[in-house]
C-alpha cells in the first residue's frame, strides 16, 4: 500500500489544468514584451558581461513593459559589428550578407507587436491573417539580430516560439513576402540555387517547420518551400526541386546531403543555413551528412572565398543560425568554428558566444542560484509553468500506473515515453484493454503510419500517444497537457525535451516520471541539474496524492 508522509496534499488536478485558450489569448498573458534602457557603466566587478567589456559603447537592460512595476528582468550585452552595410564584389564572389552594426538604442526589446520588429508589410499582413499578433520574448530578441545579418545561437525553453524567431527574418529576405529593397543572392547568382536551408534531426520536425513556412507563405506561394525529409520519396523531391525551384528547403541531414551529392540541390548561393535542434544534429549519427551540408551551403561567413573547394563557384556568404532549448558546450564550440562572431540569443539577452567560458555549458536551470556567468541570466530549457512529479512503481505495474495517472489528472492529451520500441505495442495493448484510447508512434512505423497516428493524436482521436525518443524534440501539439516518462530518459537534456512537449507557449502542463525505487536518485539528479522541484506522488482512488518525501507505491 502507498505510504506517504505527513503534509500530504490531495490535489484534484482536473481543475488544476488550465483550460486551453486560443493562441492569441495566451500570448496576451505571456510576458512577451520588453523595453530598453541605456546604462552607462560596465559592471565587470559583479561578473556581468557588458558592452563595455566587449569593447563596445554601451549596454542595456530589458524590462517588461506590461509589468506594473517595470521590473528589470535581465541585463544583456551585444558585441557590435562595425562593418558597414554594402554589397561587396571580390574575386567574382558576391556578398549580400554583410553585417550591420546593431543599433542598441533602437534594439526593439520593447516590441509590443510584430510590426515593431522591422518585418516587411506583406509578411505582417500574413502574420495577422494567421492570428499571430504579439511576438514572444525570444522572437522580439532574435528577429532584429538576425535581420542585421548576425550569426546566432538561439537558446530558449521548449515551446517558446523559436521556429518563428528564425523563420520570420528569413521570409523578410527570401521569397514573395520579402522586403522590397532586399537584394537576394539569387538575383545575381544562379536561378536554381535555394536561398535558405533548414536542417532538422527528424522527419516529423522537418514537416512541422515546412507547415509553419506554408502557413505564412499562403496557398499561392507554398511551393516556395520544399521538404527534403528522409522516408519520403526521393525522386519526387528531386522532381519538385527541378519544377518548382523553391527558395527554401527544409529537411533531414541524410536526405539533404544525399540530394546535394547527386548534384540536384544547388546551395552555393544560399543566404541562410539553419540548424534546428543543433545539439542533436551534432550527434555522431549525423556527422558525415552535416559535414557535407556545412561545406556546401553558401560560404561560411568570414571565410576566405578562395579557400572554398571549388574556386570557380560563386559563393554567397551565408548566415548561420543554430537553435535549441538545450545548448551544451559542444554547441558553443561548433558555433565558434561554423559561424562568424556568433551571438548567443536568449529570451531577453544577447551576448557574444565567445564570452561563454570554456567547459561551462549554458545551464539548464531556471534556478536563481545557478546564474549563467556568460549572460548574467538564468537560462531556462523548461517552460516555467510546468509541474514535475515522480512516482515509484515496480516495472510490472508501470503501465497500470500510467493509466491511473491519466485518470487522476483527467488528462486529455498525453504523451508517454518509453525507451525501447518493442515495448510500445505491449503498452498500447494494455491501455486499450482497459478502455483507454492509445496508439504507438516510432520510427519503424513507416511514413504513412507515422503521419496517420500523429494526425489522430492531434485531433483528439488518440488520448495517449505511447512513443520513444523520436517524439521528444520539436513535436508541437498545443493540446498535450501531460507527459509521462514510463521509463526515465538518459539525462537531463533528454528530460527537458520530453517534458517540453507539454506546457507549450505559456500553457500549464504536468510531467510525471514513473521510476523504480533504485532509480529515485536519477530523478533527484535531474531535479538538481534542471533547478526545478520534482514532487513525489501516488495515484490513489482516482486522485493525485502529492508528498514531500519519497513515496512508495504497491
Ligand atoms: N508569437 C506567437 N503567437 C502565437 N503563437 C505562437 C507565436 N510564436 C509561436 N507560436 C506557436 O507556438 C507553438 C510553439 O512554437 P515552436 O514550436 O516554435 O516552439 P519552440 O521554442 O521551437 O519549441 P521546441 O524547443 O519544443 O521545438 C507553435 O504552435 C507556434 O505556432
Amino acid at each position: 500500500m502507498p505510504t506517504l508522509v505527513a503534509a500530504t496534499r490531495v490535489l484534484l488536478l482536473a481543475g488544476d489544468i488550465l483550460p486551453l485558450r486560443r493562441l492569441s489569448l495566451v500570448s496576451k498573458r505571456a510576458p512577451f514584451c520588453t523595453t530598453v534602457r541605456s546604462l552607462s557603466q560596465a559592471d565587470l566587478e559583479n561578473g556581468t558581461l557588458t558592452l563595455a567589456s566587449l569593447g563596445s559603447k554601451s549596454d542595456f537592460k530589458t524590462t517588461n513593459k506590461r509589468r506594473p512595476n517595470n521590473l528589470v528582468h535581465s541585463e544583456a550585452s551585444i558585441e557590435l559589428q562595425r562593418t558597414e552595410e554594402k554589397v561587396v564584389k571580390s574575386n567574382g564572389v558576391k556578398e549580400v550578407g554583410v553585417k550591420k552594426p546593431l543599433e542598441i538604442e533602437t534594439a526593439p526589446f520593447a516590441a509590443n507587436s510584430f510590426s515593431e520588429l522591422g518585418l516587411p508589410p506583406l509578411l505582417l499582413e500574413r502574420l495577422g491573417k494567421e492570428g499571430f499578433t504579439d511576438p514572444t520574448d525570444v522572437q522580439s530578441t532574435a528577429i532584429p539580430v538576425i535581420l542585421k545579418n548576425h550569426d546566432v545561437v538561439i537558446q530558449s525553453y521548449t515551446g517558446s516560439g523559436k521556429t518563428l524567431a528564425y523563420l520570420l527574418p528569413i521570409l523578410s529576405k527570401v521569397g514573395p513576402l520579402k522586403m522590397k529593397n532586399h537584394l537576394n543572392g539569387n538575383e545575381s547568382g544562379k536561378k536554381t540555387d535555394v536561398e535558405a536551408v533548414i536542417v532538422a534531426p527528424s522527419r516529423e520536425l522537418g514537416m512541422q517547420i515546412v507547415r509553419e513556412f506554408e502557413k505564412l507563405l499562403g496557398p499561392v506561394h507554398k511551393k516556395m518551400v520544399q521538404q527534403l525529409v528522409g522516408g519520403a520519396n526521393r525522386s519526387r523531391q528531386e522532381d519538385a526541386l527541378k519544377k518548382n525551384k523553391p527558395s527554401i528547403v527544409v529537411g533531414t541531414p541524410g536526405r539533404i546531403a544525399e540530394i546535394s551529392a547527386s548534384g540536384k540541390l544547388h546551395t552555393h548561393s544560399c543566404q541562410f543555413l539553419v540548424l534546428d535542434e543543433v545539439d542533436e544534429l551534432l550527434s555522431f549519427n549525423f556527422r558525415v551528412d552535416m559535414q557535407r551540408i556545412l561545406e556546401h551551403v553558401g560560404r561560411r561567413s568570414g571565410s576566405d572565398p578562395r579557400a572554398t573547394r571549388d574556386p570557380l563557384t560563386s559563393r554567397i556568404e551565408r548566415q548561420t543560425i543554430m537553435v535549441s532549448a538545450t545548448v551544451p558546450f559542444s554547441v558553443i564550440r561548433a558555433a565558434r568554428s561554423w559561424a562568424k562572431d556568433p551571438l548567443l540569443v536568449q529570451a531577453k539577452s544577447v551576448t557574444s558566444v565567445e564570452s561563454v567560458p570554456h567547459s561551462e555549458p549554458i545551464k539548464l536551470s531556471g534556478n536563481s542560484s545557478s546564474t549563467n556567468s556568460s549572460s548574467n541570466l538564468p537560462t531556462e530549457s523548461l517552460p516555467p509553468a510546468l509541474k514535475h512529479y515522480y512516482c515509484v512503481a515496480r516495472v510490472q505495474h508501470k503501465i497500470d500506473t500510467l493509466r491511473r495517472c491519466v485518470h487522476a489528472l483527467d488528462a486529455k492529451s498525453v504523451i508517454a515515453f518509453m525507451n525501447h520500441t518493442r515495448q510500445l505495442k505491449d503498452a498500447v495493448f494494455k491501455l486499450e484493454a482497459r478502455g483507454m484510447n492509445a496508439a504507438e508512434l516510432h520510427g519503424d512505423l513507416g511514413k504513412l503510419g507515422r503521419s496517420t497516428v500523429l494526425k489522430k493524436f492531434k485531433n483528439g482521436e488518440v488520448r495517449v500517444l505511447v512513443t520513444n525518443e523520436l517524439s521528444a524534440r520539436g513535436l508541437d501539439v498545443a493540446e498535450c497537457d501531460l507527459v509521462v516518462n514510463v521509463e526515465l530518459p538518459t539525462d537531463a537534456i533528454h528530460y527537458a525535451h520530453r517534458a517540453g512537449r507539454t506546457g507549450r507557449l505559456g500553457r500549464k502542463g504536468t510531467v510525471v516520471s514513473i521510476c523504480e525505487e533504485p532509480e529515485v536518485f536519477v530523478v533527484k539528479k535531474f531535479q538538481k541539474q534542471l533547478g526545478v522541484p520534482f514532487e513525489p506522488c501516488e495515484f490513489t482512488e482516482g486522485k493525485l496524492i502529492v508528498g514531500e518525501e519519497k513515496g512508495k507505491s504497491r
